[in-house]
């Protein structure tokens, strides 16, 4: 399963989280966001991290010429659409950088909208599914309705977002079976500053946890 650390601001956070089993940190592009983060510094983190991490840039209602641009200058391997974005702006997108990962994030509500997402299939390579909040995009800490995503099949991979934690993150696997998770405010001291202890006990618990060795609903938790 694919485990992505989201929210990261400090370089030497980043091969800490790397080194403690991420396999994709995500950096965020979203100028409003308490951890957003410019080119340069995102440039410092990337140096820095294997190249079989994935390094994700998180934007929101961007143009394509600046995530473009972005994603070039500062080494980016995929890029996570956190806004409104439409399946043609996914498409167009894709023309204009064939060699990223496109991931489209959703901020779910109902099981209507879960159904909508298959617009977008054609168009990107991974979605996400995050809580919806009324005034913020995202790293809000809110979980969604998991139970709206038992039944829930594609033919692209499906990372859970949303309010992820250590407390949690095995009650969540318990219900849902995504191909990969995302986790950021849950795993932070301030927004941007991760807790390496908390990133720590995500990963041990995991592994107990594919190792067959945490409950159904996760054993002393
Ligand atoms: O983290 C942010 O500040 C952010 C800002 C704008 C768009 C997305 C953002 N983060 C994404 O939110 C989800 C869930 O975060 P959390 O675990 O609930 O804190 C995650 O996919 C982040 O990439």
């Amino acid at each position: 399963m694919r485990v992505k650390i989201c929210g990261i601001t400090q370089p030497e956070q980043s091969i800490a989280i790397a080194s403690l089993g991420a396999t994709a940190l995500g950096f965020i592009c979203v100028p409003s966001s308490p951890r957003y983060v410019t080119t340069s510094q995102i440039q410092a983190a990337v140096a820095q991290l294997p190249e079989n991490i994935d390094k994700i840039g998180v934007f929101a209602n961007a143009s394509i010429d600046a995530i473009k641009q972005i994603v070039i200058d500062s080494g980016l391997t995929g890029v996570q659409l956190h806004g409104d974005e439409s399946p043609e702006f996914c498409d167009q997108l894709r023309q204009a950088l064939s060699n990223i990962e496109i991931l489209k994030a959703f901020r779910i509500r109902t099981p209507e909208q879960l159904q909508t997402t298959a617009n977008y299939t054609n168009y990107v390579d991974t979605l996400l599914f995050d809580a919806y909040h009324p005034q913020q995009l995202g790293g809000t800490g809110k979980t969604l309705d998991w139970k709206m995503l038992q039944q829930y099949s594609s033919n692209r991979p499906w990372f859970l977002a949303g309010g992820l934690t250590t407390d949690n993150i095995i009650q969540a696997l318990s219900q849902v079976n995504p191909s990969g998770i995302d986790l950021s405010s849950g795993l932070e001291r301030a927004p941007g500053d991760k807790d390496l202890a908390k990133v720590a006990l995500l990963f041990e618990r995991l592994g107990r946890w594919g190792d067959g060795e945490v409950g159904r609903w996760g054993d002393g938790e």
